[in-house]
């Protein structure tokens, strides 16, 4: 069963396409990752694919009504200061709006998901503290957090690592291969590519707006692909830990 179908995406910023025909389609139970250099269009992707950016082409999830699409996808995006002087707990239990009628309170079950995504996430000590009083890894957690609480069949995550320390960055790529191998689908936009070859069964590569790969890492992560789309020379090397990426140098 597809979650999202994209058929020809293609998002225009001015006459210039920033998406540029983008098909393909996410299943359940992937962990995929988004990559490609600076202003390759995973932002512009993956807001037109939610339905937030205007876009020709179709995409199976902007075309859905706002509170069943919210039932279906859950979004985090770049942005992630809070500036809300509420706690955690309470930014983590907005994920459960789309499931309750609108002024309800929480149900048994909306607590559970919250509790479990707090859990998930390591701030479970940090649940009365104020969200806009942390730092900002720590609040880049707890928007993870709200989307987990969301708890929908796909995750859309845009540099969800971006600003965390290794150990964090460790600890939420596992959470989202545990939330793909528990049959939800998360599709993450990352410029760490050792860990993307690591933790992703599958990786999208982007680049001026076109889909240039698709396919396992050993697939997309070839010489020949970093040297066009990243204009690097690196090296994807197996290990026992799994496969790491080492850049070694610019090409001219
Ligand atoms: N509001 C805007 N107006 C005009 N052009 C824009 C706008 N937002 C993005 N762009 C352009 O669209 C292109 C794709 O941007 P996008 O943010 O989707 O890339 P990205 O791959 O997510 O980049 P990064 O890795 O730097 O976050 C870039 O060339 C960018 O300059």
């Amino acid at each position: 069963m597809s979650l999202l179908t994209l058929e020809t995406l293609t998002v225009r910023r001015g006459q210039c396409p920033v998406v540029d025909g983008v098909s393909f389609q996410i299943g359940k139970g992937e962990l995929i990752g988004l990559i490609g250099p600076n202003g390759a269009g995973k932002t512009s992707l993956m807001r037109a694919a939610l339905g937030l950016l205007a876009h020709e082409g179709r995409s199976s999830l902007a075309q859905m009504r706002a509170s069943e699409r919210a039932k279906l996808a859950a979004w985090m995006p770049q942005q992630r200061e809070i500036a809300w002087p509420v706690t955690v707990e309470t930014v983590v239990a907005l994920g459960r709006m789309p499931h309750r009628p609108t002024g309800a309170k929480l149900s048994a079950q909306d607590q559970a998901q919250v509790d479990k995504a707090l859990d998930r996430m390591g701030l479970t000590g940090f649940r009365d503290r104020a969200a806009n009083a942390l730092s900002g890894g720590e609040q880049a957690r707890v928007l993870i957090a709200r989307a987990l609480a969301q708890d929908t069949p796909l995750l859309v995550a845009d540099e969800p690592i971006a600003g965390l320390d290794p150990a964090a960055q460790i600890a939420t790529l596992r959470v989202f291969r545990d939330l793909a191998a528990e049959g939800h689908t998360v599709l993450v936009s990352l410029h760490d590519l050792s860990l993307a070859a690591r933790y992703c069964g599958r990786l999208l590569m982007l680049d001026k707006g076109r889909l240039v790969a698709d396919g396992t890492p050993a697939e997309v992560l070839t010489e020949g692909n970093l040297a066009t789309t990243f204009h690097i020379r690196a090296r994807v090397i197996d290990t026992e830990h799994g496969a790491l990426f080492q850049p070694i140098d610019v090409l001219p």
